[in-house]
């Protein structure tokens, strides 16, 4: 669609843009990237002709851009810039209205009633036909994006030219109007060239993107530019981290900023308090901990430093558990968006608690237990028995600072050490008389202060590995004979 070759460009005394080379598909969304002052707008007012080429070419469609009339370029591009040369006394429907000019035919140039047909179908799109009869400069600057919108979509262009498309938009409005245009890119094959600002939303829509960085493409690629983690703190000298968006399989970055939270030594057994009755276990830290669970609520790798365990009869409809559970939580002041939340049938008052310093590290671990749904993993799947009392809830806390990969090490050293203390009281799994290596809803925490040097690993080769995995060893065998005994009697 689009050709740009050895490009050299930019202003009377200064070149800026130093022998850029692109080609962009049609129908693909590009987004061109770069911060501040690497000469994205002065690349587009070279491609848009609004500045003279100093050296190489721009071709479109095979023929040179320049060989184009007004009227011809009109027709295939349309551009949405930052620089807005409308009259201000027009109405929203007049400034629309406009972008039919280069399909306007005869001498009057009158709108036809295809015209107007496509101005109706713009308006609608982008939303604005409820004020289309007022002044372009009563509305407010989001409003104003979206009419100029309107009036290059009404163009029906081939290839579509922004700058900063989203630059006044919330983020209702910004999501809207790039699925807009994703869906015109999808639909009618639009072709897109975009200047994005924000990297996280070019990487949910763009194809494909190229980093600019002093007038030069540093890179040009598909989304997976972002995960480029150094390129990106290069060009833009901010701390990156590029993570998975949970839903999309699209990158998402995250921002740190250089002020460091300050934050005054703790001693790790001061930071917490455990709270114990018939119907909760409660565990409040002072200050957040790095957690990876599957809790009912609160799952997953997140910020919290709210830990509890709810007490529920044995004959539990758990049909809501998160909406259960998040009740609970309010009932007792425990604000939600700030914990991991899990259930037990089992009596709380057995509750095993372990506190301790291995090798120079401080960890508490709880954990309460039944095994009467113990399940041997590893024999084939088959409808149980009736659901009895029988989970094992962990929660491990520890006051050191892991990566991502450190916590799935953690969680898989308690896992181990939780299956050795079954192994080791022979705890069967009564449909194949095999020994168990859980029960069925058994929930598993483990939380880090992030307090000292990053930790890499957390594994059965690492200190911290063998402390997770003796301690929940020793508390999951002392929380079972708990169990086991109550049941005896
Ligand atoms: N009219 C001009 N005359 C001379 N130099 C200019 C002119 N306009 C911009 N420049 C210079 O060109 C360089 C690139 O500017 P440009 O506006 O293209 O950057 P940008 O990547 O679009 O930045 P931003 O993200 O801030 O919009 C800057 O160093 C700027 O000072």
């Amino acid at each position: 669609m689009i050709k740009i070759e050895d490009l050299v460009g930019g202003y009377a005394n200064t070149t800026i843009i130093n022998g850029v080379h692109l080609e962009i598909e049609q129908g693909e969304f590009f987004a061109l990237l770069g911060p501040n002052g690497s000469g994205k707008t002065t690349l587009f007012k070279l491609i848009t002709g609004q500045l003279p080429i100093k050296k190489g070419e721009i071709l479109l469609s095979g023929k040179p851009i320049s060989s184009f009339s007004k009227l011809e370029k009109a027709k295939k591009v349309a551009v949405l810039s930052q620089e807005v040369h409308v009259s201000f006394d027009f109405t929203v429907e007049e400034i629309i209205s406009l972008g039919r000019y280069p399909h306007q035919k005869g001498v009057l140039k009158q709108l036809s009633k295809k015209d107007w047909q496509v101005i109706k179908e713009v308006m609608e799109i982008t939303k604005v036909s409820h004020y289309r009869k007022t002044q372009f400069r009563m509305i407010s600057g989001g409003e104003k994006q979206r009419v100029l919108l309107a009036k290059a979509l009404a163009q029906e262009p081939e290839l579509l030219l922004l700058d900063e498309p989203t630059n006044h938009l919330d983020i209702k409005h910004t999501f809207q109007m790039l699925d807009l245009l994703k869906e015109r890119q999808q639909s009618m094959g639009l072709t897109i060239f975009a200047i994005l600002h924000d990297l996280n939303v070019a990487s949910l829509y763009a194809d494909r993107m190229a980093l600019l960085h002093n007038g030069a493409f540093l890179d040009v690629g598909g989304v997976n530019t972002l995960r480029k983690e150094g390129q990106l703190k290069k060009v833009y000298e901010v701390e990156v981290n590029t993570q998975s968006h949970p839903t999309v399989p699209k990158p998402q970055l995250l921002m740190t900023p250089n002020h460091s939270l300050h934050e005054e030594p703790f001693y790790f057994k001061d930071l917490y308090k455990i709270e114990q009755n018939d119907q909760y276990i409660h565990v409040q830290f002072d200050k957040p901990l790095r957690t990876i669970s599957n809790g009912v609520i609160g799952e997953g790798i997140q910020w919290v430093n709210h830990f509890c365990n709810f007490h529920v009869k044995k004959n539990y409809n758990c049909s809501h558990p998160k909406q259960d559970i998040r009740m609970w939580m309010e009932i007792h002041d425990i604000p939600y968006e700030q914990a991991v939340g899990m259930m037990t049938a089992v009596k709380l008052k057995d509750m095993v608690v372990i506190e301790k310093v291995i090798e120079g590290i401080a960890m508490l671990v709880i954990v309460t237990a039944g095994v009467g749904n113990a399940v041997d993993i590893t024999t084939e799947a088959k409808k149980r028995r009736k659901t009895q009392v029988g989970t094992i809830n962990t929660m491990v806390f520890v006051d050191a600072n892991f990566s991502d990969g450190a916590l799935v090490n953690g969680y898989m050293s308690a896992t181990e050490a939780k299956v050795k203390a079954l192994q080791e009281l022979q705890i069967k799994d009564p449909d194949s008389n095999t020994i168990a290596t859980g029960t069925s809803t058994d929930a598993l925490l483990l939380a880090l202060t992030q307090n000292g040097k990053q930790t890499p690993y957390a594994g059965s080769g690492t200190d911290v590995g063998k402390g997770i995995g003796q301690m929940v060893y020793d508390a999951t065998l002392k929380a079972i004979r708990k169990y086991l005994e109550r049941v005896k009697n």
